[in-house]
């Protein structure tokens, strides 16, 4: 169990770790954490820049996005985190960026189609496209929660917009949103080449169950 402190370090390099992975320009997206007591979150200061960030200005915030400890402003996408926390019991970790493969597939209103194994094995499928909403409100929010939840994805493009991921800490959720990216851009730059050819659910099932409960160094 992350004390404060370690969570201010760990939730400050997840948010820093959006510019080294490419999914972000400038001070865009954010990342949070659900607290240990799972009554509070941790989320990023708005609009100060990566280079800038330290673990001391991250900003704890109750589950209807009201600020309990910090001195900087939060995230102008706090309340959308807050009701994301509020609405998915399970989820422990939020991210939100304007990658650009994936934020390109919600300016055309499309879903990111199954057609690479890596998707399977992540999200289960395609990864879906939410409403478009605009911030400063729970309206992202609710179309994040209603477009998730029951869905294997872990991750949802909202139109016009970008990713928003999540998971079961902060760590889980940033690598949603990496691999989101990564699906995005081939699967955008096989569509530019011919037709996407889509894997069938019975591989997809194959994939994503072998992928979820037998890859990696399970419990070594
Ligand atoms: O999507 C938007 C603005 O459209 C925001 O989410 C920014 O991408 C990041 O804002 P802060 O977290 O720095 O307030």
């Amino acid at each position: 169990m992350s004390s404060k402190k370690e969570l201010r370090v760990k939730v400050c390099k997840l948010n820093i770790d959006l510019q080294r992975y490419g999914l972000v320009a400038w001070t865009a997206g954010n990342v949070s954490e659900r607290m240990s007591d799972g009554k509070r979150f941790m989320i990023k200061p708005s609009g100060v820049s990566y280079e800038d960030l330290k673990p001391s200005q991250m900003i704890i915030c109750d589950l209807d996005g009201n600020v309990l400890e910090g001195e900087l402003s939060p995230s102008s996408d706090t309340h959308t985190h807050a009701y994301i926390y509020r609405h998915m019991k399970d989820v422990g970790g939020v991210v939100h960026t304007h990658s650009n493969y994936a934020a390109a597939w919600s300016a055309v209103h499309s879903a990111i189609p199954c057609a690479l194994t890596a998707m399977a094995d992540e999200f289960g499928g395609e990864i879906p496209l939410g409403p478009f909403a605009l911030i400063g409100n729970d309206a992202i929010g609710k179309g994040v929660v209603e477009t998730l939840t029951g869905h294997r994805s872990s991750a949802v493009i909202m139109k016009n917009h970008g990713v928003f991921s999540i998971g079961k800490d902060a760590t889980a959720a940033v690598k949603s949103a990496v691999m989101c990216e990564d699906v995005a851009k081939t699967t955008w730059i096989a569509k530019s080449l011919g037709t996407l050819q889509l894997i069938d659910q019975e591989s997809v099932d194959k994939l994503f169950d072998r992928y979820q409960n037998i890859y990696g160094q399970r419990g070594k």
